[in-house]
C-alpha cells in the first residue's frame, strides 16, 4: 500500500456523497465507507464508488462470535473492497475467523481485502478506559498488546492513533499497517476525538495511512482542504 490519505465518507446517503465527490473533479480517491452510509445504501454503494475508480476501506468494525464474523467476512470479500476491519477485543479466534471468511469469499485469482483491527478507538482516553471498560492499564500498553495479538492472529495491521505508531512498529515489526484516524489540523476542533495529531505529525510518526473525515467533509472548500492535508501528509512544501 502506498501511504494514502483516506477520506471518511460519513454521509447519510449516496446523494450527499455524490454532491461531495463532484467537487473532486474526477480524481481517484481512497475512500472510507462507514456504518452510516453502508447501512443506508447497502452494498450497492460500494459498487458505485468502485465504478468511479476509487479504492475503498469498508469500516464496519466487526465484533461478534467467530462463526458470525466468518460468514459476514465471506460476504464482504465478494464486494471487492481493499480493506475491511474488526475489533481486536473480539479475540484471536474471531480475528482468525475473519481472515478465513475473507479467504473463502475471495474469487480465485483476486486479492483478498486486507484485514485490520481496531485497538482502542481514537475517541477513547486512558481515564475512560479505566473507569468504564475496567481496563486498569496504561492505554499505550493496551494498544501495543492488542496490536501484537492482531499480528499473531495473522492480520495485516491495526487502526490506532498515530501517537502509538512508533511503539507498535518497534514491538510488532515491519510490514504491519497502521491506519490512523484522529487527524486534525492545528486550527480544527477536536470534536469527539481524544488522541489526535496533525497530518505532518502523523507522517513523522510513521503512520501507513491517515483517515480524515470532518476536516475535509465539513470544510468550506473540501478540495482545497484535501489538497492542504495531502501536502502536509506527504511532506510537500507549499
Ligand atoms: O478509532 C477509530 C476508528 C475509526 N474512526 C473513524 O474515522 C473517521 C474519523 O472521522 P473524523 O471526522 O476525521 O474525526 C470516522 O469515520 C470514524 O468512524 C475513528 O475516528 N477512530
Amino acid at each position: 500500500m502506498q501511504r494514502p490519505l483516506i477520506v471518511a465518507l460519513d454521509f447519510p446517503s449516496l446523494e450527499d456523497t455524490k454532491i461531495f465527490l463532484d467537487k473532486f473533479q474526477g480524481k481517484s480517491l481512497f475512500l472510507k465507507v462507514g456504518m452510516e452510509l453502508f447501512y443506508q445504501e447497502g452494498p450497492s454503494v460500494i459498487g458505485y464508488l468502485k465504478e468511479q475508480g476509487h479504492s475503498i476501506f469498508l469500516d464496519l468494525k466487526l465484533h461478534d462470535i467467530p462463526n458470525t464474523v466468518y460468514s459476514s467476512m465471506k460476504r464482504l470479500a465478494g464486494l471487492g473492497v481493499d480493506i475491511v476491519n474488526v475489533h481486536v477485543a473480539g479475540g484471536s479466534k474471531m480475528m482468525e475467523a475473519a481472515l478465513e471468511g475473507l479467504e473463502a469469499g475471495t474469487e480465485t485469482g483476486k486479492t483478498r481485502p486486507q484485514c485490520i483491527a481496531v485497538t482502542q478507538l481514537t475517541s477513547t482516553t486512558e481515564e475512560m478506559m479505566r473507569r468504564e471498560i475496567l481496563i486498569e492499564k496504561n492505554l499505550t500498553e493496551v494498544v501495543v498488546q492488542y496490536a501484537s495479538l492482531a499480528k499473531k492472529s495473522g492480520l495485516d495491521g491495526v487502526v490506532c492513533s498515530s501517537l502509538e505508531v512508533p511503539i507498535i512498529n518497534t514491538t510488532v515489526g515491519p510490514n504491519f499497517l497502521t491506519v490512523t484516524p484522529g487527524i486534525r489540523l492545528a486550527s480544527d476542533d477536536r470534536g469527539d476525538q481524544a488522541r489526535i495529531v496533525t497530518p505532518e505529525k502523523a507522517r513523522e510518526l510513521g503512520s501507513t495511512a491517515i483517515v480524515v473525515g470532518r476536516s475535509i467533509t465539513n470544510a468550506k472548500h473540501p478540495l482545497q482542504a484535501y489538497s492542504q492535508i495531502k501536502s502536509a501528509w506527504e511532506g510537500v512544501l507549499v
